[in-house]
């Protein structure tokens, strides 16, 4: 099993926003969680990188357990993931800002910035070539001298896949990816998505845009009120009761 979840809970007081979840993620595929608002998606994601203990459960990756470890280790052991509203620094260039994803493989610390060692400026170039490298992969190679201020929505969600992809990842995690671009737009981020599992990568997201999720995924998981309510490939989802009648009120999927 590549990466797994077991009995995964996730209590906030009262409130059960990931309940007792068991999901496996397949290798070198995109797999989907989708369900309503509010149904636990991005906590179930913040359980598995790191960002939030589980109450309950576990989380296995590659037969390693790594359901207590940090997130930076989580990241360090090649997850990676996006925001739904990524962070970007605005008053630095696309460049700056995808630099900083690859300093979680480098060793530079404060000594070295004080007196700018070799090792600091090896360590510099080498993460100003990655970011280039997945600047040039995301399609953006042209414009990592503008501010990120100044780049449209769809060049910012780009950017914050480039920032993931820049720690190295082996699975990347992508939280509403296409939330607030246009149609096109999404077509494009829909080819970017296909681009790194051809190229090796695993992918798993989280996304509203059903058309998107059942053309793209090859496996996903529907979760409801924390709950995990059926597990399967796009044509199993749109056929499932318990889907149609949770999650879309009753009518089917488009
Ligand atoms: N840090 C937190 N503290 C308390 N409650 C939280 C916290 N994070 C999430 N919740 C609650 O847990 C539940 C699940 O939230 P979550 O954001 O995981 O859902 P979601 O499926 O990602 O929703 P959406 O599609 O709207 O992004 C919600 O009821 C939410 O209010």
């Amino acid at each position: 099993m590549y990466l797994e979840t077991k009995q995964l809970t996730k209590k906030f007081g009262g409130l059960v926003a990931v309940n007792n979840v068991d999901f496996s993620i397949e290798k070198g595929k995109i797999n989907a969680i989708i369900g309503p608002n509010g149904a636990g998606k991005s906590t179930f994601f913040n359980l598995i990188s790191g960002f939030h203990p589980p109450t309950f459960g576990q989380v296995i990756f590659k037969g390693t357990d790594i359901t207590t470890l940090p997130a930076n280790q989580i990241a360090k052991l090649g997850i990676s993931r996006t925001f739904q509203t990524t962070n970007l620094f605005e008053q630095a260039t696309v460049l700056d800002n995808v630099m900083v994803g690859h300093r979680l493989r480098t060793e530079s610390n404060l000594f070295d910035a004080i007196f700018r060692t070799k090792r600091l400026q090896r360590e510099d170039k080498q993460c100003r070539d990655k970011a280039m490298e997945v600047l040039t992969f995301v399609g953006l190679q042209n414009i990592t001298h503008k501010m990120i201020t100044n780049i449209s929505q769809e060049e910012k969600k780009r950017v914050a896949f480039a920032l993931a992809l820049a720690t190295d990842p082996e699975i990347i995690f992508l939280d509403e990816p296409a939330a607030g671009v246009n149609p096109d737009e999404t077509e494009g981020l829909a080819e970017l998505m296909q681009k790194m599992v051809d190229y090796g990568l695993t992918v798993c997201l989280i996304e509203h845009k059903m058309q998107m999720v059942m053309k793209l995924a090859q496996k996903i998981m529907v979760l409801n009120y924390g709950e995990k309510i059926a597990e399967g490939t796009p044509d199993e989802i749109k056929n499932n009761e318990a889907v149609i009648k949770a999650y879309l009120g009753g009518s089917a999927i488009a």
